[in-house]
């Protein structure tokens, strides 16, 4: 269960997309990329535009309810991918590495990377841009609203330091 959470903004996740994308820009060209949906989509999308990849792929993995892991399964199929060869695949993060271990069974020739890596899911993930401790929950900008934090002197809690 995590005890903190990492609240990630648009800006610092198209930022951390770009430089996910420089890393990879020596291993250009790939003959597509393969977004794990749903949370590899966005920086998927947004890798795809800076490599100039026009052909992209999908596979589904369903493993959590909410925080919750339950044992994964492959939903929808990356046919257009093969055996992953020429293909990267993306996701948002690595956590328990589950997932990655299971998308690599299916795309053994992949590269794989992600935009953050917790500790237990490091190694199954070929290149990332940030490593987050293993009890801490990344929240994405699309799991996210801006809320209104009442002042200090209204009795508000610290919305600043402690949110
Ligand atoms: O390393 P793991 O422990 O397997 O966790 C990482 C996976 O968990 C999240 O996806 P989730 O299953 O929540 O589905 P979603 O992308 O559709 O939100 C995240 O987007 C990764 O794909
Ligand atoms: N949003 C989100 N989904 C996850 N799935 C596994 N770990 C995480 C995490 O830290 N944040
Ligand atoms: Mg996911």
């Amino acid at each position: 269960m995590a005890t903190q959470y990492a609240t990630v903004t648009w800006d610092q996740l198209h930022r951390d997309a770009r430089t996910l994308a420089r890393q990879l820009m020596p291993l250009m060209p790939f003959r597509g990329v393969v977004a794990i949906t749903r949370g590899g989509m966005i920086p998927a999308a947004i890798i795809a535009r800076e490599l100039g990849c026009r052909v992209m792929e999908t596979i589904s993995v369903v493993s959590y309810d909410e925080e919750q892991q339950g044992d994964p399964v492959i939903v929808k199929q990356p046919d257009a991918a093969g055996n992953g060869e020429g293909f990267l695949v993306v996701d948002d993060l690595v956590d328990s590495g589950v997932t990655a271990r299971l998308v690599r069974e299916r795309l053994p020739k992949a590269v794989f990377a992600c935009l953050y890596a917790k500790p237990k899911g490091r190694d199954l993930t070929d290149h990332f841009v940030t490593e987050v401790s293993q009890d801490t929950w990344v929240l994405f900008p699309w799991d996210t609203a801006p809320l209104f934090v009442p002042p200090l002197v209204d009795g508000g809690r610290d919305g600043g330091a402690a949110a």
